[in-house]
Order: C-alpha cells, then structure tokens, then sequence
C-alpha cells in the first residue's frame, strides 16, 4: 500500500480512461463505481459482500453521518471504517447536496450553510471548515469540498452565484484539509448546464491543484445528452493526472457515456434503490419483477454470473418476494445489481486496457437492446 495518495494512468482509449488510486488504505480500480453507505451501511447488503463483488470504495455522507450517531462520536469510536468493519478506501459527500436535498430551513451566507435537521430539528451550522472537520473525524479518505448545490432549473445569474461561492468555499475547504499525505481532498465543479460556468469553475479548480476533480450537478432531470454536452466542456479542462468523478452518476448507459468522455470514478443510488423496488440490472437491461410475465419463470437473472442472487434464484421466486413485499426480495435484487454494475465496471476496464472500448460499449449496449 502507499502512504500517500497518488493516482496513476495505466491505458487510455480515446477519452476513456484506465487507471489506478493508491491510497493507505488500499487501491481503487478505475473506472470505478462507488456503492452508496449514505449512513454506514450498503442498504439492505453485507460490506462483506460489497467486497466481494469487487468495490474497492464506498461512500458515506457528512451529513447523514454528523446528525447520527454524530462525528465527535464516530471519533471516539474509531473512525468510520472501524464505526462499519470496512477498512478498505471510503469517499465522503461534504454535506452539500444532501442540505439542499433533505433537510429543513436552508439559509446560506459566505460563512456557510445553517440549516434544520431532517431528523430530529436541531439547527446546525456548517462552513467549509467544519465540513472538512466532519469529514477528518469520519477518517475519509477521500473528503468532498463543500459547496453550494442550487435547485435547478434556476436563472444564469443564480448558478453563477453558487458557483462562484463554491470555488470560495474549495479554497477554504483546501486550507482546512492542509497537507494529508495519504488522504484527499476533491473540489467540485460547478455551473448547471452552461458552459462557459462549467469551463470557468473547472479552470479555478486546477488552479487550486487539488488532488481530484469531482463533476456536480448533472443527472438531475436534464437530458442526457446535456449532461454528456457539459462532461465534453469540462473534462477537457480538467488535469489529465488527477482522478474525475461524477457524482451521482448514473444508469449504466450513463457510465459508459460518460467513461468515454474521460470520467474515471462513479457513485449512484441506482443499483441498491432499484434493488429494494422490485428492478433488476441485468446483461439483458433491466428487468421489473413485479411485473406477472415473471410468476412462472423458472430460470434466474443471470445463469452465467458468479452472483448467488442473479444464479440461483428463479424469477418467480423474486417475484413472489417482491410482490410479498419480503425483505429477502430487496436483499437478493440488491445484491444482484451491485454485482452487475461492478462486472460492468470490470468489463469496462478490460475494454479500456484492450483498446476497444468503442467496440464493447457497443456491444453491451446490444445485449441490453435484445433482452
Ligand atoms: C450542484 C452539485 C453538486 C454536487 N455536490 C455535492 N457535494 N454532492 C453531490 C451529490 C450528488 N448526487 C447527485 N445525484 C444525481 N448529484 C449530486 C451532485 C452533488
């Protein structure tokens, strides 16, 4: 393992991307997607079998995390990896999105963000400096800046407010981090679906020569081809030797899009919160299990795959889980979709390695299209 934090391109394929994280505590495959532990856990999944699927990283929340069991709490217990039984490499939100996505009475000056906990109603205040706190408490290896997520659609006038508040907040948010060799600090752009605010919040970044770029702000209702129009404004712009990570990001149409236009790391609620619905992520697309055409379905998800979940169960057994609403039916679609997305991720790196990226994003896009 390296003491320090360090990020290293083994292949390109176009825009695409093959590479490697090294930090202490392990090493992040990249292209990579990020199972989400919002609140210390993977929903509904073991971290053991998180691991096993091939995450070499998860993700928590400042947020969720700071209001329960709290971040002084979590210090005294050890730190997040300890607090789970996950030692290998965690990424934390800096609480922005989710302050704007979940709690109450939002107010928000230079200092920072004051709001209302979505939990119990307690007030809290959170600067840049206090978010980065949070985050050291957590132990994260990888800690997000704070920055100011608006509700979009908003006038020009207002995301350039917040994206100029934003890059305040990253050099504050850098100062606080100081000089942690092992761990890092990412900043993130800004600026909606404009590009020149897109180019703009990415060329203030690299000034700052943080240690990784994150992409905010996009997969939130616009299409997808506006989200890939501001990935090719801002990727470009940003430093070839530093990881990019799309936050929030996505479907696994959106990853290979946006893998092809340089992006190298992915988290997204979409496997686990589908999981718990009733849909299934599968090499044929997606399959509802809801749906009755799967009542008498004796064969599996996925014969072929090394998952218990997508071998070993009949569709009509996950269907009557789901439609008994059974928590084994959320467990076992969870598990089924985390496998598929990290066997993509790991196709997509062979790909990458192979130099025919292209060829197989076409092709998987074709075993989707069949069913
Ligand atoms: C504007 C902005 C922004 C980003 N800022 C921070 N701190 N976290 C995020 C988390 C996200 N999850 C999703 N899901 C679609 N989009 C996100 C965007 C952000």
């Amino acid at each position: 393992m390296s003491e320090n934090f360090t990020f290293n391109l083994l292949a390109r394929d176009g825009a695409a991307r093959r590479g490697e994280i090294t930090m202490p505590r392990g090493t992040v495959r990249t292209p990579a997607f990020m199972p989400v532990g919002t609140a210390g856990t993977v929903k509904a999944m073991y971290l053991d079998q998180v691991r096993e699927l091939g995450s070499d990283i998860i993700l928590g929340n400042t947020y969720h995390l700071m209001l329960r069991p709290g971040a002084e709490r979590m210090a005294r217990l050890g730190g997040l990896h300890e607090f789970a039984r996950w030692p290998h490499p965690i990424l934390t939100d800096s609480g922005g999105f989710q302050v704007m996505s979940l709690a109450d009475l939002r107010k928000i000056t230079e200092k920072g963000v004051t709001f209302r906990s979505h939990v119990d109603g307690q007030v809290f205040e959170m600067s840049p400096e206090r978010s980065i706190e949070i985050q050291g408490l957590l132990d994260s290896d990888i800690q997000m800046q704070l920055d100011e997520c608006i509700a979009l659609p908003a006038e020009r006038s207002e995301i350039e407010r917040a994206m100029e508040l934003s890059l305040r907040w990253a050099e504050r948010c850098k100062t606080a981090f100081g000089d942690q060799p092992g761990k890092a600090m990412f900043g993130i752009v800004q600026g909606g679906d404009d590009v020149k605010l897109r180019e703009r919040s990415a060329q203030a970044l690299k000034a700052l020569d943080l240690k990784g770029y994150a992409v905010g702000g996009l997969a939130v209702g616009e299409p997808q081809d506006v989200m890939f129009e501001m990935l090719e404004a801002t990727c470009p712009q940003l430093p070839e030797e530093k990881p990019r990570y799309l936050m929030g990001v996505g479907t696994p149409d959106d990853i290979l899009g946006a893998v092809a236009r340089g992006i190298d790391m992915f988290d997204c609620v979409m496997p686990t919160r589908a999981g718990r619905h009733g849909l299934a992520y599968t090499r044929h697309g997606k399959i509802n299990l809801k749906n009755a055409r799967h009542a008498e379905d004796p064969r599996p998800l996925d014969e072929e795959s090394n998952c218990p979940a997508s071998r070993d169960y009949s569709r009509a057994y996950l269907h009557h889980l789901v439609r008994s609403n059974e928590a084994l039916g959320g467990m076992l679609l969870t598990w089924n979709n985390l496998a598929y997305y990290q066997s993509l991720m790991a196709d997509i790196r062979s790909a990458i390695e192979q130099g025919r990226f292209t060829e197989r994003a076409a092709e998987i896009r074709a075993a989707w299209a069949r069913g």
